[in-house]
């Protein structure tokens, strides 16, 4: 339905070749390799509580017309920040992000954005809303009117111009949103997971579609960046996938070109050797051995709470996750299990980290491995896995960071508020919260201390404090 409406549009398209934004050229795909955007040593950090943190670092990148570049990584390393740079919403803390050459100093003229979250204006019609992109550039009415329009048709929205937000469902939603920014034509889409916010099917039909379009050689820009944790997608839509890395910062782990003919099919062998080896590259455990390029900082080699951020799994989760690698004799390939359960393999990462820092686990190829103390922690009672767990958390640099200091205070209490000031040099205030949580969790289940929400504050278990081995001073 799609292509044919499109047919329709082209041949309408040609007999409105007069129209100053709706340039012929821009009409067709052209695969010319122009360079359209660059970063050279790219460096982006926040301002945290306490000074700057940083979250990307010498990132060289290029975007060429006709190509869909996949930023793929994992949650936290970067890829939406790496984006809004390339778009100019943010700017760089240092490297140059240039649009054909010209670096940026605002938003880039060349990019519109397609969000997660849709972010429609509730009030505005579908029509008003795919218009509004054209109003900022100072489009006339009428031209604005029938540009949009189109771009509504393009996307499969025709019928709903009047349409507001509340009354379309997800996949509507996203299609206005798909919609507001192809209306200007720009150069380069960019898209921060697009289709993550819809359900899978609704997902799978807006892609293929998209796709479809892509294929044709219609939509209306010249390249795409996207924004996903989903390799399958990735592999499906890209021509290369850019796998960040995100220890101690977010960097480029490894550039795949994907080179697979279109349309992809799922099932070919070289489609699924091609997941593995990006899922091997993106679960990978293997240290950076590699000497820094220059522009990043020097990789840190001793575990502390400032290099081994805890990862958000509660004792619950790891423990679910480690019964479940018993319960398939102790190995099971984790993109199977992921499937089985109906999961992305990102959701299940923060166990397999957690697993992985305890040392119940190791990855061996895609397979995840339980290890003898893994082993007997996931087949033992409650008592004794709680032992088991004690001991193996002195892997764990916050939670024996809190241990060593309740020790050596003699009235065995720790203020949360300093290892917020502590881990404030490091984190973000999102990331020590949730840090500071898993620890929580973490050392109450190992018997070690406790915590009162009010005053916020660590207290030592006076009954286990011989237990522990940091509280031996062996760690
Ligand atoms: N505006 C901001 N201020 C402070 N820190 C930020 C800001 N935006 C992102 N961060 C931090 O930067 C890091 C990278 O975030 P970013 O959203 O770019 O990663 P991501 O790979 O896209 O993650 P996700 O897949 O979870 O969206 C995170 O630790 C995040 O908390």
């Amino acid at each position: 339905m799609v292509l044919n409406t499109l047919r329709h549009l082209r041949a309408e398209r040609r007999a409105r070749a007069g129209i100053a934004y709706l340039t012929a050229d821009k009409a067709r795909r052209p695969a010319d390799g122009e360079l359209l955007l660059e970063t050279v040593g790219l460096t982006k950090s926040y301002a945290g509580a306490d000074g700057e943190l940083p979250v990307l670092s010498g990132i060289d990148l290029q975007v060429r017309a006709g190509e869909i570049v996949a930023l793929l990584g994992r949650s936290g390393s970067g890829k939406s920040t790496l984006l809004r740079c390339l778009a100019g919403l943010v700017p760089a803390s240092s490297g140059t992000v240039t649009y054909k050459g010209t670096p940026l100093t605002g938003a880039n003229p060349g990019t519109a954005m397609v969000f997660q979250t849709f972010a429609l204006l509730p009030w505005l019609t579908v029509q008003q809303n795919v218009e509004l992109g054209l109003e900022a550039k100072g489009v006339p009415a009428v031209e604005r009117a029938d540009a949009a329009r189109q771009a509504i048709d393009l996307i499969g929205l025709d019928g709903f111009e009047s349409a507001y937000p509340k009354e379309l469902s997800g996949g509507m939603r996203q299609r206005v949103g798909f919609a507001r920014a192809l209306v200007v034509e720009p150069d380069v889409l960019m898209m921060d997971e697009p289709f993550s916010a819809l359900d899978v099917l609704t997902a799978e039909n807006l892609r293929g579609e998209l796709m479809e379009l892509w294929e044709s050689g219609q939509f209306p820009t010249r390249a795409i960046v996207l924004v996903t944790h989903n390799i399958e997608e990735a592999v499906l839509m890209a021509d290369r996938i850019v796998v960040l890395g995100a220890r101690p910062y977010g960097t480029i782990r490894e550039v795949f070109d994907v080179g697979l003919n279109r349309p992809r099919d799922r099932n070919a062998p070289a489609f699924e050797e091609l997941i593995d080896r990006v899922y091997r590259t993106m679960t990978g455990r293997q240290k950076e051995t590699r000497t820094p390029g220059r522009h990043e900082p020097a990789a840190l080699d001793r575990r502390s709470p400032a290099n081994t951020p805890l990862p958000p799994a509660s004792v619950d989760g790891l423990s679910g996750l480690a019964e479940m690698v018993l319960n398939r004799a102790g190995r099971c390939d984790l993109a199977d299990l992921a499937d089985e359960l109906g999961l992305e393999i990102d959701d299940l990462m923060p166990q397999v980290d957690a697993l992985d820092l305890l040392g119940f686990t190791t990855l061996s190829g895609d397979d995840l491995v339980l290890t003898g103390t893994g082993t007997a922690f996931a087949g033992a009672d409650v008592q004794e896995s709680k032992k088991i767990f004690a001991n193996a958390v002195r892997n764990a640099p916050l939670v024996t960071l809190i241990t060593k200091s309740l020790c050596q205070n003699p009235a065995g209490t720790l203020r949360a508020g300093f290892l917020r000031d502590l881990l404030a040099h490091h984190f973000t205030v999102e990331q020590v919260t949730r840090q500071l949580e898993t620890a929580t969790d973490w050392g109450r289940y190992a018997e070690l201390y406790s915590y009162d929400a009010e005053p916020q504050e660590y207290r030592l278990n006076e009954s286990d404090d011989t237990r522990h081995p940091a509280a031996r001073g062996q760690h």
